[in-house]
C-alpha cells in the first residue's frame, strides 16, 4: 500500500545524511495520505545506508502499524501529534542538526536577521518552553508534539515550517516530505547565518516587517510571484 508515499519518504529519510543533517540512526522523516489518515514513517535505528523501501512503516493517526515488520521511528507519536494539529502540512522531519540543536539547546528562538530567513520563516523561530518532569516521564514523544503545538495556536504552520523543541533540536514540515526536508536544512543555514551575524555584532537587530513582508510574500500566499509558478 501507499507505494508512492512510502517512496517519496524513503527519498526524503536518505536527503537527512545527504545534507549532513544528521549523524548515525539519529532523525526521521514520516509523510501523511490526508485521503486514507495512513502515514508513511521511518523505522526505528536503521542505519539510513542500509533502509529499504520495504523497510518503511505504515502507521494510522492513533499510532497503529498497519503495515511493516520493523518498529516506527521512536518519534512517531510526536509525528502523528502535529498531523492532527496541522491539517494542512504533508511532511515531517526531525533532525540533531548541530547548529539548531545549539539553538535549541540554548533554550533561544532564532530572530529574523535576514532575507534567508524571510524567504522561508515569517517571523522569529519559536524555541518550546522546557518540558515538565512530568511530561517527560509520562508519554514523552506525545508531549514533545504538544509543547510544539502551543506555539501554533493562531500561526499558519506552513507560514512557520519548524521549531526548536527546547533542551532537544528541531522539527520541521511542510506541503509533503522533501518540502519538509527542504525546510529543515534552511532552518539550519539559519541557525548557522544567525549565530555567526551574532558574533560579529552581538547588538544585531531583526529585519523590518516590511522586508520580513516582501521576502516571505513573494514567496508564500496568494500574491507570490517568486519562481516559475502560476
Ligand atoms: O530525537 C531522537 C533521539 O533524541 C531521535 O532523532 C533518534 O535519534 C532517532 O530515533 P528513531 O527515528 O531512529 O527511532
Amino acid at each position: 500500500m501507499l507505494e508512492q508515499l512510502k517512496k517519496a519518504v524513503l527519498e526524503a529519510n536518505l536527503e537527512l545524511p545527504k545534507y549532513k543533517m544528521v549523524t548515525f540512526t539519529w532523525g526521521n522523516v514520516s509523510g501523511i495520505d490526508r485521503e486514507s489518515g495512513l502515514v508513511v514513517i521511518k523505522p526505528s535505528g536503521v542505519e539510513y545506508d542500509e533502509m529499504k523501501l520495504e523497510d518503511m512503516v505504515v502507521v494510522d493517526l492513533e499510532g497503529n502499524r498497519v503495515e511493516g515488520e520493523l518498529k516506527p521511528s521512536s518519534d512517531t507519536p510526536t509525528h502523528l501529534a502535529l498531523y492532527k494539529a496541522f491539517p494542512t502540512i504533508g511532511g515531517i522531519v526531525h533532525t540533531h542538526s548541530p547548529w539548531a540543536t545549539s539553538w535549541a539547546q540554548a533554550g533561544r528562538s532564532i530572530p529574523a536577521l535576514g532575507t534567508t530567513h524571510a524567504d522561508y520563516f515569517y517571523g522569529e523561530i519559536p524555541c518550546t518552553r522546557k518540558m515538565t518532569d512530568e511530561e517527560i516521564q509520562g508519554e514523552y514523544e506525545l508531549e514533545t508534539g504538544n509543547v510544539i503545538i502551543e506555539h501554533f495556536q493562531n500561526v499558519n504552520p506552513l507560514f512557520m515550517p519548524g521549531v526548536l523543541v527546547n533542551g532537544h533540536a528541531p522539527f520541521a514540515w511542510g506541503k509533503d516530505s522533501h518540502n519538509a526536508v527542504h525546510n529543515a536544512v534552511v532552518l539550519e543555514e539559519v541557525a548557522k547565518m544567525a549565530s555567526e551575524t551574532y558574533k560579529l555584532n552581538p547588538n544585531v537587530e531583526p529585519i523590518s516587517q516590511s522586508l520580513l513582508d516582501k521576502h516571505f510574500l513573494r514567496k508564500h500566499g496568494a500574491n507570490a510571484y517568486y519562481g516559475q509558478g502560476k
